[in-house]
């Protein structure tokens, strides 16, 4: 589908191509190393106050410029007068069993300050995942098949009445932008007030390393009922679905209390190999991994040697890990359900070589420090002009008042 105005009230707009495939797999890399149980069943969802809130405030820097480009096209094609405030950002992704009936987005008393949408697709029907179809429910087009960097917007009112087909397999994953005329909404500002609590009294260094929110946030369990039998971890099940372990030296046996587990040092395991490379949490671990993903070939010149680092399992530790394993998952099977992933085994084997995860933690620790760098750069001007923007670092000082 080519750049299209669909509806002659100008009630929605399509492009193609908005994002480049580069944008649409680092937001994958932060949702699937960040993200928590989400507001449905079956949903996940990473947002800019979470990402502050475990200590990775960086993370809000590559959605930067993508708020930016957005919040402009929208406002030139619904010809604002006024600028609009960006309500909320967030990633959601949708696995095996989500869906969402007819609705419009303001359709609720507390919603009604949404007054456009913006929901841009980071990966691709067919390919990643099977059903998940947009569909409105009037005028043209009538359905929107998503593909990794298509964007569609779309007044958040009754002109814009849609609905999302049940996810059938693998997991859907956009990052969904709504906008409001009514500056009391602003994202900004609170995403600015809860990053003064987060990065006061931090340098750089000290505020790269996620730190897990509480055990109830990751628990993910079947129809989300807390009392319900089959659970799990979704740090642990992301790892364990790319044919990761993990394992704690620290956990002295009788310790249950998964908030407790999260925060430990955690070592990875893959069959009966170990990587002798302490990770500072799980989340850490995570983190590493997924960036692996990301990046892939792109390590490999930078591969050393692993053959210090790779020790075998002991008995001893594999019976550790398999009881980790039942306190951070009571049920395998349905984990891999929920984050079975569609890609072939050639593809999932990319995420795995001891040698290029060794590459991939340095290489994760230079790019997290450089965004560290950079939120701490700009963040005074953020301050000053409470709005979160892409600061010109020639800038000269943070008094300066031509923004943008
Ligand atoms: O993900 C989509 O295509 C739309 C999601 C949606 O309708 C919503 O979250 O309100
Ligand atoms: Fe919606």
């Amino acid at each position: 589908m080519s750049e299209v105005d669909f509806e002659p009230q100008h009630s929605r707009f399509f492009i193609p191509n908005f994002l480049s495939l580069d944008e649409c797999r680092e937001l994958e890399f932060i949702h699937k190393s960040s993200s928590t149980v989400g507001y449905r069943p079956n949903v996940f969802s990473s947002t800019l106050s979470h990402l502050i809130a475990t200590n990775s405030s960086h993370l809000v820097i590559p959605f930067i410029p993508i708020r930016e480009r957005l919040k402009d096209r929208l406002e030139e094609f619904f010809k604002c007068e006024y600028e609009l405030v960006i309500e909320f950002t967030g990633l959601i992704s949708w696995s095996k069993g989500a869906s969402i009936g007819w609705h419009s987005d303001d359709n609720r008393p507390y919603l009604k300050q949404r007054h456009f949408s913006a929901v841009c697709y980071l990966n691709t029907y067919g390919k990643d995942f099977s059903g998940g179809i947009f569909h409105f429910q009037d005028g043209e087009p009538k359905s929107i098949m998503p593909k990794a960097g298509d964007v569609v917007m779309y007044t958040a009112d009754h002109h814009n009445i849609h609905s999302v087909d049940e996810i059938t397999e693998g997991e859907r994953l956009t990052v969904a932008l709504w906008f409001s005329r009514d500056g009391s909404h602003d994202e900004d500002k609170k995403l600015i007030s809860l990053l003064s609590q987060h990065l006061l009294h931090k340098n750089v260094a000290d505020s790269y390393l996620p730190l897990p929110a509480s055990g109830n946030m990751y628990w993910f369990s079947h129809g989300q009922a807390s009392d319900c039998q089959f659970g799990f971890n979704i740090c642990w099940a992301r790892l364990h679905v790319l044919g990761y372990d993990i394992y704690i030296s620290q956990d002295s046996g009788g310790d249950s209390d998964v908030s407790d587990l999260l925060v430990k040092p955690v070592h990875l395991v893959r069959g009966s190999e170990l990587l002798d490379q302490e990770f500072v949490n799980i989340m850490h671990a995570l983190q590493v991994v997924h960036f692996y993903c990301w990046k892939g070939s792109a390590l490999l010149d930078k591969v050393s040697n692993t053959d210090s680092k790779v020790v075998k399992v002991t008995n001893v530790q594999r019976e550790k890990i398999s009881d980790l394993n039942s306190v951070l998952s009571n049920n395998e099977d349905f984990a891999s359900k929920v984050f079975c992933n569609m890609l072939s085994e050639e593809n999932r084997s990319i995420c795995f070589d001891w040698s290029g995860i060794l590459a991939a933690v340095a290489a994760w620790e230079d790019y997290a420090l450089n965004l560290s760098q950079k939120i701490h750069l700009q963040f005074p001007y953020w301050k000053i002009h409470e709005s979160i923007y892409n600061v010109q670092l020639d800038e000269q000082c943070p008094c300066s008042t031509n923004k943008r």
